[in-house]
């Protein structure tokens, strides 16, 4: 399988080509940057030196078409939208790491990211690709918008127990934390090093566009239409997500209770890890790999439901979803390059 990156030099692509040297089916064909084309990968990103040998290149969609199966976008938003068409129609599959194609409604992404939708007929052809949760969809897709870092950690936690039918599904607070390499490669005074440094930072509160993104796909789980109260925090940290969700249940329920209900959900999933009783899992115990953690604890004393989520935002929050949903698409086992156990300490 023959495959292009567009956005080269960003944190997301070099993440992808890090799995995809250890894929045995897929064959990086091509690097796109606008910014820096003709330059070998390896010099923007030393650690690639004698391992990765392609030079970055010009976006033509016309020759890209010519030798390529599939092409990831891992590109700001407002990008994707203006070039995934062409694409589509030349037969070329998309994985889009961008928001470009997350919200069905086109009134939504206009007001959250505030910027003009991508074409209806794409949107409407757009799978979302949370592996776990819509897998079979994935297999027959030919455009994948990827989630975000934040929902992918957060609705592979809640989805299982909003499905019970004992929880207060409009009760659901998220109180979620990011390492910095969430906000991409590029500078910003917001992620200079003096400013998140021994720094706890929280950020758009009440207009994160992963809002919609995670209402959209509880609304179509439940078939409720819920609000969720949804916090985002810098860590001085380089990667790591932890979603710390609060829900109430309707009926008393224990910690095994609960993890016997997430054990048998994810039992065909082997990037889900639930934690047994007794045990929150941590951000460095899935750094640098495809896994997400989710330990419990159900307060009996005030009825609410604690849920930890934990993930490497730049794998499972990114490049390591997309190459899980690759998998998926081409019918091949889904831990295929995936299959790294997390760097500890
Ligand atoms: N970082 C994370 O944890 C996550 C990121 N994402 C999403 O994945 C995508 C990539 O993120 P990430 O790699 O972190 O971001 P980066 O900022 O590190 O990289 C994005 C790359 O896109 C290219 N680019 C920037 N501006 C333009 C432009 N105007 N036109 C074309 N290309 C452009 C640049 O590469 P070049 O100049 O080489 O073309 C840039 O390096 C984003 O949409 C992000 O929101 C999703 C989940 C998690
Ligand atoms: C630290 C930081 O800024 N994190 C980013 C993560 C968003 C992201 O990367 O996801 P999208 O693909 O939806 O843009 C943020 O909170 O906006």
């Amino acid at each position: 399988m023959k495959i292009a990156i567009i956005g080269g030099t960003g944190y997301g692509a070099v993440e992808l080509v890090r799995f995809l040297n250890n894929h045995p089916y897929a064959e990086l064909k091509a690097i796109v940057s606008h910014s820096q084309s003709g330059v070998e990968l390896s010099d923007v990103y030393p650690h690639t030196t004698d391992l990765i040998n392609i030079k970055m290149e010009e976006l033509d969609i016309d020759a890209l078409s010519e030798v390529i199966d599939l092409v990831f976008f891992a590109t700001p938003s407002n990008i994707s939208k203006g070039i995934i068409p062409s694409f589509i129609e030349k037969g070329v599959k998309c994985i889009d790491l961008s928001g470009d194609f997350r919200l069905k409604s086109p009134d939504a992404y206009q007001k959250w990211y505030q910027s003009s939708p991508a074409d209806q007929n794409y949107i409407d052809k757009a799978v979302y690709g949370l592996s776990e949760i819509y897998e079979e969809q994935v297999k027959g897709a030919s455009l994948i918008a990827n989630p975000g870092c934040f929902p992918t950690a957060t609705l592979l936690a809640l989805i299982p127990v909003m499905e019970q039918g004992f929880t207060d599904n409009n009760s659901i607070i998220i109180d979620a934390k990011t390492g910095v390499s969430g906000a991409g490669r590029s500078l910003s005074l917001n992620v200079h090093y003096s400013e998140t440094n021994d720094n706890l930072k929280a950020y758009k509160l009440g207009e994160h566009k992963h809002i919609p993104e995670i209402e959209q796909t509880l609304q179509e789980q439940s078939g409720e239409d819920i609000q969720v109260t949804f916090s985002t925090h810098l860590v001085p940290m380089t990667r790591g997500i932890m979603s710390t969700i609060y829900i109430d249940l309707t009926e008393t329920k224990s910690t095994a209770d609960i993890i016997d209900i997430y054990k048998e959900y994810y039992k065909n999933h082997p990037f889900v890890r639930i934690r047994p009783e007794g045990t929150l899992p941590t951000t460095k115990e899935v750094y640098g790999s495809n896994y997400c953690d989710i330990g419990f604890h159900s307060d009996q004393r005030t009825g609410k439901l604690i849920i930890i989520s934990v993930i490497d935002n730049l794998v499972k929050g990114a490049s390591g979803q997309a190459i899980q949903n690759m998998n998926l698409l081409y019918g091949w086992d889904v831990t295929t390059g995936l299959n790294y156990l997390p760097i500890y300490p």
